[in-house]
Formats: C-alpha cells, sequence, structure tokens
C-alpha cells in the first residue's frame, strides 16, 4: 500500500514570479485525486516538485514519511513516484509485449537483475498489465500500429511494470475518442486502490467519469476541493475557470 502524499505551504518563485503560492494538499494512499486549473494555475509545477525536477522556494513536500525536497529525481522515482507526461514515451518498433519486458527490466533497485532470473513470474506480471490496460490481443502487434489511446495505455501499463506506489499522470485523455476516454477512466480508477493515483486534466467529463475528489488549483495554491459537483457549483472555480 501507498504512503501519504504530504505538501504543505509549497511556494516556487520564478524570477520573482510564484508559480506555487503556500500550496497544501494531502493525497491519502490508494487516493485516486484530480487536479483542474486554469492555463498557468501551477498545476505543471505541482508535478515538478513531487518529482524532484523543481525545488521549491519554501514548503514540506512528503511521500511516505520521506521528504522529498532532500532527494534528487532519481531517488524520488526509486522511491516508486512514477510519472506519465502527455505524450507517451512508448517503442514504437517494439510489440506491446516487448515494451512492457522494457519496462520491467529497467532497475528499479539492486534486487531487479536478480528477479529477473525468475521469468516466469515476470511473464505472468506482463500479461497481467496488458489484461488491465486491455491490450492482451494486442501483445504481439508493433506500438506503431496501436491508436493514440492504446498507446496512452500501454505507456500507463510500462509505469505500472514499475510498481509504483504514487502515479501522476499528465492529461491522459488529450486527443483521444469518446470511447477510449471511457476507457481511460475505468482504468484509472481500478489502478488506484492498489497506488495513489493523481491525474491532471482539462476534459471535466473526463473528470466526472474519474469519481474522484478534485482539487481546483488556480494562482498556485487550492482555490477549492470536493466532489465534482461541489466544485462546479462554487461560484469562485465559476468566476475563474468555469465561467471562462
Ligand atoms: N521554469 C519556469 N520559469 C519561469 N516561469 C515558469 C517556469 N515554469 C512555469 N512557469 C510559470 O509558472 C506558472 C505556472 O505554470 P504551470 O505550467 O505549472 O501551470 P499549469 O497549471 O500546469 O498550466 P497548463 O494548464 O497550461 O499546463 C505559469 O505562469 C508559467 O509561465
Amino acid at each position: 500500500m501507498s504512503g501519504v502524499l504530504y505538501l504543505d505551504g509549497v511556494s516556487v518563485v520564478f524570477d520573482g514570479f510564484k508559480a506555487l503560492n503556500n500550496l497544501s494538499m494531502i493525497i491519502e494512499p490508494g487516493e485516486l485525486r484530480a487536479i483542474i486549473g486554469p492555463n498557468g494555475a501551477g498545476k505543471t509545477t505541482m508535478m515538478d516538485i513531487i518529482t524532484g525536477k523543481t525545488r521549491p522556494t519554501a514548503g514540506t513536500v512528503q511521500f511516505a514519511d520521506h521528504d522529498l525536497t532532500r532527494l534528487d529525481e532519481a531517488a524520488i522515482a526509486n522511491l516508486g513516484i512514477g510519472r506519465k507526461f502527455q505524450k507517451p514515451t512508448v517503442f514504437d518498433a517494439l510489440t506491446v509485449f516487448e515494451n512492457l519486458e522494457l519496462a520491467l527490466k529497467a532497475p528499479r533497485d539492486p534486487w531487479s537483475c536478480l528477479r529477473w532470473v525468475l521469468g516466469a513470474d515476470y511473464q505472468r506480471r506482463i500479461e497481467a498489465t496488458m489484461a488491465e490496460i486491455g491490450l492482451a490481443d494486442r501483445a504481439h502487434d508493433r506500438a506503431a500500429i496501436l491508436s493514440h489511446g492504446q498507446r496512452q495505455w500501454l505507456e500507463i501499463g510500462m509505469l505500472l511494470m514499475q510498481e509504483p506506489q504514487l502515479l501522476l499522470v499528465d492529461e491522459p485523455v488529450a486527443g483521444m475518442t469518446d470511447q477510449e476516454t471511457e476507457h481511460t477512466a475505468a482504468l484509472l480508477r481500478r489502478i488506484a486502490g492498489q497506488r495513489s493515483v493523481v491525474v491532471v486534466e482539462h476534459d471535466l467529463e473526463f473528470v466526472r467519469a474519474l469519481g474522484a475528489k478534485v482539487t481546483v488549483m488556480c494562482e498556485g495554491t487550492v482555490l477549492s476541493e470536493g466532489s465534482i459537483d461541489h466544485v462546479q457549483n462554487d461560484q469562485r472555480v465559476i468566476e475563474v475557470y468555469l465561467g471562462r
């Protein structure tokens, strides 16, 4: 089970501009959380802080009692924090199975090579992941011929092979068909629970389908938090985001 992600009073200043301004947030173990907010609200910067890409100017960032502000990106990844960027980075020339196999081989700890010897276990894990992401029948197809949505799911699968405790997902449904969007919501709902999943997304239909608590960010801090119905009816949210 994953640990608590704890951000308290986090600020980031770029050349005098506060990209994050006293941001506080708690993501519970196994929680699925949606983050929405206008362009420039600081959503990407928040992800950058969690993964160690950007250092906070002030504040506390902890995951499972580890102080993330003291760790570099590799150490944070090794703690089990995975990030999916908007653009998938799957290997076109490799099959679905091979992409997942490659993700598995990327060592997370010194024991991973040793564990690799236990091949049958890994074969089962790859098969389970292919079933989870809905690509079991595409195992031997090259990634190049997958649809946009399927490539996104494959990348989520590659991250799952690394057994993350916390998964950060950036705009997963941009460019997807309605059906792919529904599939993605169901996938993220399923994979949360065993790990925490934080999803940044602008598509509010998709956010509703996630059925998760929503955090609305604006000007580097939390503007509103609660169910999708709660935030959609919050006058401040309507003014700065929804009403525009
Ligand atoms: N490295 C940087 N140097 C200077 N300013 C930056 C840097 N990174 C981000 N910013 C600024 O910080 C603010 C927050 O940006 P951020 O990308 O986190 O917002 P966002 O909520 O992810 O927006 P979007 O929805 O458009 O992706 C923006 O005004 C951006 O221009």
